[in-house]
């Protein structure tokens, strides 16, 4: 099956890079978030990194409009009526997933791929939601996906395999590099990557030391590109917090709980880099 227009649901940071990604390979992206706001914020990211490519004499002033005509920006869920895959990517949490699939799966055709950009959820659960759990797949792309090559590719217990490799293909043509894995808590990526984080929230919150000395320690130590907790917030805290209640809840360990302190930000609305302040500050 070919993919020529794709809808991308929620235009967030990871939206708005995923709806990039395909416009550049040359696809109709539709960009949908619940308000006009939110999909202006998402074209703007966009238009900020294709004028970096322009600037850096990688791209032409005209293929970066005609890249940024190819989207079509939206707050109407029936924009899903003539689109070959759905790829979502709201926010973290199950019961919005659910109520957004079972409603795609209502307007989109028969022959729609749905897909998720959920960093820890059930692929398997989400399927539920829908009449056509075969078509329903984990496309987990990573941030920054303009820069990020790997898109984590999971089957839900239902997944048909030309689903499977519809994907993979699509993958290959945004020139991302596809890995399989299999439908568990937080699948490979973050069962790895997010307890890391959160055991180095736990070094902060313990008074082992500060945000700085653990960023410092990762960096220059381990050759990590950014420090555990610049990462978290760049990856949005919120998003981190929903992740660990995922994995804790999902393998029903302890070693899994999230670190209080990270409760105590989100509760205080400080998620990172996109509110302006996490462990650190920003602007
Ligand atoms: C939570 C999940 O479910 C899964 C996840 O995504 S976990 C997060 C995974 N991501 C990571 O671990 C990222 C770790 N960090 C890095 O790899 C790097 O710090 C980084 C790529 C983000 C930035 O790299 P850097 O060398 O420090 O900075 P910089 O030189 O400014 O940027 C390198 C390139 O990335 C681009 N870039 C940086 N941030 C970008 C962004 N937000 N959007 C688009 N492009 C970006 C820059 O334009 C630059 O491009 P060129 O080389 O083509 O000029
Ligand atoms: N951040 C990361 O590094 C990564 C995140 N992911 C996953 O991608 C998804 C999005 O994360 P991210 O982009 O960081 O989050 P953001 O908070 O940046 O963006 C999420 C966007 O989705 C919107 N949204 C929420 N509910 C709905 C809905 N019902 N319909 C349409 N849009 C909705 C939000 O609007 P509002 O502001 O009103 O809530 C917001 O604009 C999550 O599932 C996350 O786990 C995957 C890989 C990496």
């Amino acid at each position: 099956m070919d993919i020529n227009k794709v809808m991308v649901i929620g235009a967030g940071q990871m939206g708005s890079g995923i709806a990039q990604v395909h416009a550049m390979a040359g696809m109709k992206v539709v960009l949908h978030d619940l308000k006009e706001e939110f999909v202006q914020r998402g074209l703007a990211q966009m238009t900020k990194n294709l004028s970096r490519q322009v600037e850096k004499g990688r791209m032409r002033e005209a293929e970066k409009t005609e890249i940024l005509d190819r989207i079509q920006l939206s707050t109407d869920l029936t924009h899903a009526s003539d689109v070959d895959i759905v790829i979502e990517a709201a926010v973290e949490n199950m019961r919005i997933k659910s109520e957004l699939f079972a409603k795609l799966d209502q307007i989109a055709p028969a022959h729609a791929i749905l897909a998720t950009n959920t960093s820890s959820l059930p692929i398997t659960e989400i399927a539920a939601a829908t009449n056509r759990p075969e078509k329903v797949i984990g496309m987990h792309f990573m941030n920054p996906v303009p820069v990020m090559k790997l898109v984590e590719v999971i089957r839900g217990l239902a997944t048909a395999d030309e689903v499977y490799e519809v994907v993979e293909a699509l993958s290959r043509k945004l020139q991302k590099i596809p890995v399989e894995v299999n439908d568990f808590p937080g699948f490979v990526s973050n069962r790895i990557l997010m307890p890391m984080i959160n055991e180095a929230i736990f070094t902060v919150y313990e008074g082992v030391a500060t945000p700085e000395a653990v960023d410092e320690v990762m960096k220059l130590g381990m050759n990590h590109p950014m420090g555990p907790l610049t990462l978290a917030d760049f990856i949005g805290l919120d998003t981190c917090l929903y992740i660990m209640e995922t994995l804790h809840e999902g393998f029903g360990d302890d070693k899994y709980r999230p670190c209080p302190l990270l409760r105590k930000y989100v509760k205080a609305g400080w998620l990172g880099k996109k509110s302006g302040r996490g462990f650190y500050q920003y602007e």
